[in-house]
């Protein structure tokens, strides 16, 4: 009650009066509550006084006796409390004092520790209400002039009282109502649990906290984006009818527009048509130019996807050579460069000579020529200059390197060795500069790509990267990932300028989105020694069937959900376990397989599958276990793709995977990122991956482009903790940035027959020996496990 503190007005200026920091004096009396308009009537009493001083005649002017002076003290403590008394006349002395500690007081008015004020109020009220004794009429006019002020300071001792009498009565002023503060602590918000290892929003900068936002199903026409008519028409018959929600989202920001240029980062979900995003305004732009020069480089990690995104690049070339047409375009020349063949073969796919007409070059180049006939040619310069005394110029001519290529797509450390080692091949003129997979591109040093990159490209010739329609003279960078990194430190090594950042509705610069249309399982792994046979159960199982277009049977959909959603009720094979366990493999088959409706019912396998292992060696161990594991028929379904797989024989796999020839596809983490296999339904983690973004990638191969898809995760005892944890965000302490779609959860199911006993009223009991596998199987699984045993020591 007695805390109640209520501030003082603020002063004529306006600004709040600052508060005193000096401390309390502690014999000071303990008031109630404090009228601060008190105090600052005692601040107009001595301003009143100030501008009186000069109008009072000289003879008021009178020594006072010091026996007076403390006469005086004592009327002021009755003025005190008795308003009603007349003021009386000041000495000079006192006025001179009082002027004095006024101009002291005028200072910033401090306010005013509670217990501090008795003290300049009685001070102020002494110098006010001291008169001499004598001069009645003197005593008038003064009590005239100071009329005001009394009457306030009789309104602030009448309140004063009030407030004394009645603590509780709510106080009244007359000045304009300030807010009312309590002396003791003020509320505080909790306090925000930080998690200092990982960035908050608020420290990232504004691009990356603010990005723009895309809804997941947005389409447009790529002609309302600025995409010419003709190129469009092109587009549809490739399949490419409207823009996908990402390219109507960085389309504007890519193609030429004199307002909107700066670097783009683009953070969206495997599938969503990243590719595209980028590949469109790169060519459309690139289109315009007449002469071939190095324009656009796109930067990869892997062979694979250097392959993929050159058959995007030569589409949209296309597109636009037929445009250009009419346009005076021209087709826009693509090239790779990715170490799959001799560096001297990519050097002239991606350089090429011509002949300049120059007579002094062509003396220097006879000088030298002269020389050369001396040399032994044992350096690789020395080399290279045979090699054009070999490609004689015409007479008054000299050969010169010029590109071939108007985009190169390559690996990052084979774009290094060019830069550093293929006469006449420039940055110089790089306006594109595309880092695609940018989170494993920056991780990973490769041979410091980006320090020799930003280091060709920061030196700008004049006018060599300006094109009429775009107002950027620098080189444009386009950075994408569906697991973009977050990590500044990273970012800025791209020295972005301007940089904006398009991610797809609900998701933010870090998330690692699962596509909407993928779903999720996971299988429990009681017996790790016996994993094969839960996956060989698995490939057999009715959830293996199409899940998209003609050849997605409505009862494989409706069994599925149905049988998803509950650990136990899904497990088919464990209703039929008690006869099933003795039946021949075959007849365990054709019960699991749900009956395909088309020609995919011809085959043992109707669907298709992408088995990833974490390594190559377990990808070829188990590529071969499961031709010995499953039918025979299943085995020229079955593929491998390793990162020790010659190049065109991976392209090969791939081809076949991609017209179904080949069904059954176990790969290493290598396809992991970025590969496009169109009609692949299923992805299975044989292995469970290392880290969520690599888990992200990896099932993100299917339920690309609005498809259905799903995944399907082995998880061992040993690993069920940091998989429902950090992959699935479920159980005590999960820390997880896998994003999915509202009310996407990992459903569990089991394929293995028989895994529980059954009790005496039917419900489930205990594990079953074995996994619930029969001996049989389990011999036929150390059978052949024994058989790559011998395989792999015959090999050596
Ligand atoms: N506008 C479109 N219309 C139809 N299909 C499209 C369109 N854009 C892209 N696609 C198709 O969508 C699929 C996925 O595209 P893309 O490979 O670019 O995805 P992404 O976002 O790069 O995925 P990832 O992150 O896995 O590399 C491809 O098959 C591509 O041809």
């Amino acid at each position: 009650m007695y805390n109640r503190y209520i501030p003082p007005p603020k002063p004529a200026g306006g600004a709040a009066a600052p508060v005193s920091s000096q401390p309390p004096v502690s014999q000071a009396p303990a008031q109630p509550a404090r009228i601060v308009f008190g105090d600052d009537d005692f601040v107009a009493n001595s301003n009143n006084q100030q501008k009186a001083t000069p109008e009072e005649p000289v003879q008021q002017v009178e020594e006072e006796p010091k026996s007076k002076s403390k006469k005086s003290n004592k009327k002021q403590r009755d003025t005190d409390n008795d308003a009603e008394e007349p003021p009386r006349k000041k000495t000079k002395t006192d006025n001179d004092e009082q002027q004095q500690k006024d101009e002291t007081e005028a200072q910033p008015e401090p306010i005013k520790k509670e217990p501090k004020k008795p003290k300049r109020e009685k001070k102020k009220k002494e110098s006010v209400l001291e008169t001499p004794a004598a001069d009645l009429q003197d005593d008038q006019q003064i009590r005239q002039r100071h009329r005001s002020v009394f009457e306030k300071v009789d309104k602030a001792l009448k309140l004063k009282e009030e407030l004394q009498g009645n603590d509780d009565k709510e106080e009244t002023t007359p000045e304009p109502e300030e807010p009312v503060y309590d002396l003791g602590p003020l509320p505080q918000p909790a306090p925000v649990v930080v998690d200092p290892s990982r960035l908050t929003y608020e420290t990232l900068p504004p691009w990356l906290a603010n990005p723009i936002r895309v809804t997941t199903d947005t389409r447009k026409p790529f002609t309302d984006l600025g995409i010419s008519a003709e190129a469009a028409k092109v587009l549809a018959t490739k399949g490419f009818k409207d823009a996908f929600a990402v390219q109507t989202a960085a389309l504007p920001l890519l193609l030429p527009n004199p307002d909107l240029q700066g670097d783009v980062v683009v953070a969206a979900p495997t599938g969503s048509g990243k590719t595209l995003a980028y590949v469109l305004p790169m060519v459309q732009d690139i289109a315009l130019s007449q002469t071939t020069k190095l324009r656009g480089v796109i930067v990869l990690p892997t062979r694979d996807l250097v392959q993929q995104v050159q058959a995007a690049c030569e589409a949209c070339a296309a597109a636009f050579a037929f445009a250009g047409r009419n346009a005076d375009g021209k087709r826009v020349k693509v090239g790779t460069a990715m170490g799959n063949r001799p560096f001297k073969e990519e050097q002239a796919v991606i350089m090429g000579m011509e002949q300049k007409y120059d007579p002094k070059g062509y003396q220097k180049w006879l000088e030298r020529q002269k020389q050369l006939v001396d040399l032994d040619g044992d350096s690789d310069q020395e080399e290279e200059d045979l090699d054009l005394h070999l490609k004689r110029p015409l007479p008054y001519h000299v050969i010169q390197h010029v590109p071939k290529v108007d985009i190169l797509i390559c690996t990052p450390g084979r774009l290094v060795e060019h830069i550093t080692k293929t006469k006449g091949f420039t940055l110089d003129y790089v306006r594109w500069l595309v880092v695609d997979e940018a989170d494993k591109l920056l991780a990973q040093d490769f041979q410091q790509w980006l320090d020799v990159v930003n280091e060709k490209l920061a030196v700008s010739k004049p006018g060599a990267r300006a094109f009429a329609a775009n107002n950027k003279t620098g080189p444009r960078k386009v950075i994408l990932s569906a697991t973009m990194t977050r990590d500044i430190t990273l970012l800025n090594g791209l020295k972005l300028s301007r940089p904006k950042l398009v991610v797809l509705e609900g998701a933010k610069a870090g998330d690692l989105a699962i596509p909407a249309t993928l779903k999720e399982y996971a299988i429990k792994i009681a017996e790790p020694s016996l994993k094969p046979l839960y996956l060989v159960d698995l490939l057999q199982s009715k959830y293996m069937v199409p899940v998209n277009g003609p050849e997605t049977t409505a009862g494989s959909e409706s069994s599925d959900s149905s049988s998803s959603s509950d650990p136990s009720d899904s497990d088919s094979s464990s209703s039929s376990s008690s006869s099933s366990e003795a039946e021949p493999k075959t007849t365990r088959k054709s019960k699991a397989l749900t009956k395909p409706t088309t020609s995919s019912a011809k085959s043992p396998f109707p669907t298709t599958a992408l088995i990833f292992t974490t390594s190559n060696t377990s990808a070829l161990r188990l590529s071969r276990l499961l031709t010995l594991l499953l039918p025979p028929s299943f085995t020229p379904l079955i593929g491998t793709l390793t990162s020790s797989t010659p190049t065109s024989h991976r392209q090969r796999t791939l081809r076949a995977f991609t017209s179904q020839k080949l069904r059954i596809l176990v790969a290493s983490d290598l396809v992991s990122r970025g590969i496009d296999l169109s009609n692949l339904d299923h992805v299975i983690n044989y292995d469970l991956p290392l880290s969520e973004t690599s888990y992200v990638h990896r099932v993100g191969r299917t339920a690309r482009a609005g498809r259905k898809g799903k995944a399907w995760t082995l998880v061992e005892f040993s690993e069920a903790r940091r998989f429902w944890r950090e992959f699935v965000g479920e159980g005590q302490g999960a820390v997880c940035n896998v994003k999915r779609a509202e009310g996407r959860r990992v459903e569990r199911v089991r394929v293995t027959e028989g895994m529980m006993e059954e009790g005496k009223n039917g419900e489930k009991g205990e594990k079953k020996k074995n996994g619930g596998f029969s001996e049989e199987r389990v011999k036929e699984l150390e059978k052949a496990l024994e058989m790559l045993r011998v395989e792999a020591t015959k090999r050596g």
